[in-house]
């Protein structure tokens, strides 16, 4: 090992030409973007001096709004385009397996019933039979449900896992989920190795009739008359060390096995729990009381590990003693196990875990997105780069005042801030039980700073944060936020074979959910006091591009105000004859031509780069201008609805199950709009509109022969028409049950048909 000590554990790269390109598109960019601001401008200016209010005025006021907003968010995206990377890790170089760090795993589950119990135990199956030293992967499962079926499901895995995890090592299993493993007929095929076969029957055997009694749990959970006292909304705290049977087997002496804890916090009615940021913070407490690992490994339920070796080169980051204390986090992109060949729902979120991730960590890392990332604990409790605070900090009565009022904990704390790599860095504090249950209670966090960011002196830039923010739904996006803002990085970690794999909403109505939800967030964060860009400036001038990233996230749900606009006005005006974009012959119309050529152009780089064709392209157009009328606009009214203070945004659970049905419209790249409420409302209107007057528009058009004048409102609603072809198609030519719901259609008729009458002769 002695001859590694001197080579790099990662390298990092710039992705040329693409910064290069990039760089020059934005000028070209940038000058006709400008010119076509200048020309709205000029006739919004002219057309109210001339005839006041109109619709020709209004129509060009909202354009010019539209353009306003379009620009702005083009000017924030160049952020993630100016410098992209990519790195490699070099895990054969680490040092040995006894100077490694211990590594706590939090893997988070909400509901039995829409996250299915077994796909949790796979999970923590999978994680479990990690290629790390088992006695230094402690795993804790945090069940927001308190459901019981959760717990003994997870004493059951934990036994198969006695077996599993030797086997997994010992035959050095690729993917070491086993759902995964015994479903791929590649592996099962492989008949050469006899020994291997031999247990491979075995365990399949054995992981059967683990399935068959997770089963079984479930069954007694739904047929049970009167059903379990806990509920979902209330239930008291509950921590178990789940321990391995005494068995008498000799085959798996040899292996240890990682600990598994189960925890499940208290809930109250009328408590607000905060979703997963608050469950996360209790798994803070918890698991700094019982292991205290230096580094935390943040899992969804549904998101497995593909790759066993993503520990260690998750590693090869944090071990690198130039890039270590300052890094806060190692993230991995989210990938999906059931994504589908066409993706229409734009499931994949490619254009930011595989293209905007790479610009960010060119500046100072990633965003942190919620799962698959290797957290610093010390980063979480507040602690500055480079260390732990000073020592008045380490005072126990002090440290109480901000973290609560657990002895346990705060001792916790000031072992932790001692840790250094090459010591031994864990003990096992094994405290009183009652006294771990506190660290769960809901009141615990009373008269605390959990969930808060505090500035230590209001009028010095420095400020505390102690475990994941409250106060957005996207809790991931706003605390990553706030470690960059202290001056932490992070880097990504995007290698060839995906380290783990989730699960996709994969109809409709659950991707709007989803998306609303995270629009929702994120506006949460651009109208509080830590905006990004006044915020993120102001705390680190160094970055302000990265400032400009995190602002683009934030202001996402703007899009929506440019996709209104220009899916109505263009449209009436339109109908009516009126010209509001240059002719075909005027130089202007030029400027509009290359700044919609260059957008495209763009996207089209990002997703070819990737060896994608021209179908992701129109996949991620379509469900842009869908749900920016859907998800988008809606999160805007929930936010707002927020801040009047007439309700609160919610943490919506995607849904991870699916019947036979949904798959296969999936799979075939069919729209399922079943169960799609109101929400679609918007969309589905403006899509008819959008059809209508261009039938109208267009008959208009011929007759008076004013095709120069009108080519560009012409080509714009043909380019809407088929992006909205499959919600067209929901309403009026589907009857299977995946076509628009019909009140939504009904509603959508009768709107989209008496906005266009009431403007037909205007
Ligand atoms: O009160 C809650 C709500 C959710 N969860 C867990 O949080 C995870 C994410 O929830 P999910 O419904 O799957 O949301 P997604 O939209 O798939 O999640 C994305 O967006 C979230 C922020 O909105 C991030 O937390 C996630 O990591 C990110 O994958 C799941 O494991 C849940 O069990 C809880 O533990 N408690
Ligand atoms: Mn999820």
């Amino acid at each position: 090992m002695s001859e590694n000590i001197y080579l790099p554990l990662h390298t990092c790269r710039v992705i040329e030409p693409t910064a290069t390109v990039n760089r020059l598109q934005f000028l070209i960019h940038f000058c006709a973007a400008s010119a076509v601001l200048y020309y709205h401008a000029s006739r919004v200016l002219f057309a109210f001096h001339l005839d006041r209010v109109s619709l020709t005025s209004v129509s060009l006021a909202f354009i010019f709004l539209a353009d306003v907003v379009l620009f702005f968010m083009w000017v924030l995206i160049q952020g993630f385009r100016y410098r992209p990377v990519s790195r490699s890790v070099f895990p054969e170089r680490l040092p040995d397996d006894n100077m490694l760090p211990e590594l706590d795993i939090f893997i988070m589950t909400a509901d039995p019933d829409k996250e299915p119990t077994i796909e949790v135990m796979n999970t923590v199956l999978s994680v479990m039979a990690i290629d790390y030293p088992s006695e230094k992967l402690h795993i804790y499962l945090s069940d927001d449900a308190g459901a019981d079926v959760t717990l003994c499901a997870a004493k059951e895995a934990y036994s198969f896992g006695s077996y599993w995890v030797p086997f997994c090592k010992r035959f050095d299993i690729a993917v070491r989920c086993p759902e995964v493993f015994f479903n791929d007929s590649k592996i099962n095929r492989q008949e050469s190795d006899k020994e291997f076969c031999q247990e491979r029957q075995k365990i399949k055997v054995l992981f059967d009739t683990f399935k068959e009694k997770v089963k079984k749990l479930k069954e007694k959970k739904y047929s049970s008359a009167t059903g379990f006292q806990k509920t979902r909304q209330e239930h008291p705290s509950q921590i178990e060390i789940i321990r391995k049977e005494e068995s008498n087997s000799t085959d798996k002496e040899d292996f240890t096995i990682p600990s598994l804890v189960y925890v499940s916090r208290e809930k109250r009615k009328g408590v607000h729990h905060r979703f997963k940021a608050g469950a996360l913070n209790v798994l803070l407490r918890v698991s700094g009381v019982i292991t205290n690992s230096p580094y935390i490994l943040v899992l969804d339920c549904d998101m497995y590990s593909n790759d066993p070796s993503s520990a260690r080169q998750a590693m090869c980051f944090h071990l690198d003693s130039r890039l270590s204390p300052s890094l806060a986090f190692v993230q991995f992109p989210q990938d999906f196990y059931n994504i589908s060949e066409n993706d229409i729902y734009c499931g994949e979120i490619r254009q930011l875990f595989k293209t905007f991730w790479l610009g960010l960590d060119g500046l100072r890392g990633p965003i942190l997105s919620g799962t698959n990332f290797f957290v610093k604990r010390c980063a979480l409790y507040g602690a500055k780069p480079g260390g732990m605070s000073n020592s008045e900090d380490k005072e126990i009565s002090r440290l109480k005042d901000k973290f609560g009022n657990s002895n346990e904990f705060c001792l916790s704390l000031v072992e932790e801030s001692s840790h250094d790599f090459d010591e031994k860095i864990t003990t096992y504090v094994n405290p009183q039980k009652e006294n771990i249950l506190i660290l769960a209670s809901c009141d615990y966090e009373n008269g605390t700073q959990w969930g808060e960011q505090v500035p230590i002196r209001s009028y010095t830039f420095t400020s505390f944060q102690i475990g994941y923010i409250y106060g957005s739904v996207v809790e991931d996006y706003f605390t990553g936020f706030h470690l960059h803002c202290r001056g932490w990085v992070s880097t990504y970690c995007f290698p060839s074979k995906p380290a783990f794999l989730g699960n996709v909403p994969i109809n409709f109505n659950d991707a709007l959910v989803q998306n609303k939800r995270w629009n929702a967030g994120l506006l949460e964060v651009a109208f509080s006091r830590h905006c990004p860009l006044i915020f993120g400036i102001s705390r680190n001038f160094t970055s302000v591009l990265q400032s400009m990233c995190y602002a683009w996230l934030a202001f996402w749900p703007a899009y929506s105000i440019p996709l209104l606009c220009y899916g109505i006005f263009p449209q009436l005006c339109f109908l009516n004859g009126i010209t509001l974009f240059p002719e075909l012959t005027s130089p202007w119309f030029g400027a509009f031509v290359v700044v919609f050529l260059s957008s495209c152009i763009q996207n089209l780089r990002e997703v070819f780069r990737l060896g994608r064709n021209f179908t992701t392209w129109c996949n991620e157009q379509r469900f842009w201008m869908i749900n920016g009328l859907t998800g988008q606009l809606f999160a805007i009214v929930d936010v707002f609805l927020k801040l009047i203070g007439t309700s609160a945004v919610n943490f919506d659970l995607t849904n991870k199950t699916a019947d036979e049905d949904q798959k296969k419209r999936y799979e075939n790249g069919v729209f399922n709009f079943e169960g799609c409420s109101l929400m679609l409302l918007p969309a589905t209107t403006l899509s008819l509109l959008n059809l209508g007057a261009l039938i109208g528009g267009a008959w208009q058009m011929m007759k008076f022969n004013a095709i120069e004048r009108l080519f560009a409102q012409f080509i714009l609603s043909c380019f809407i028409l088929a992006l909205s072809l499959p919600l067209i198609e929901g309403i009026v030519f589907r009857r299977d049950t995946g076509r628009v719901p019909p009140r939504v259609a009904f509603w959508s008729l009768v709107l989209s048909g008496l906005i266009l009458f009431m403007f037909m002769f205007c």
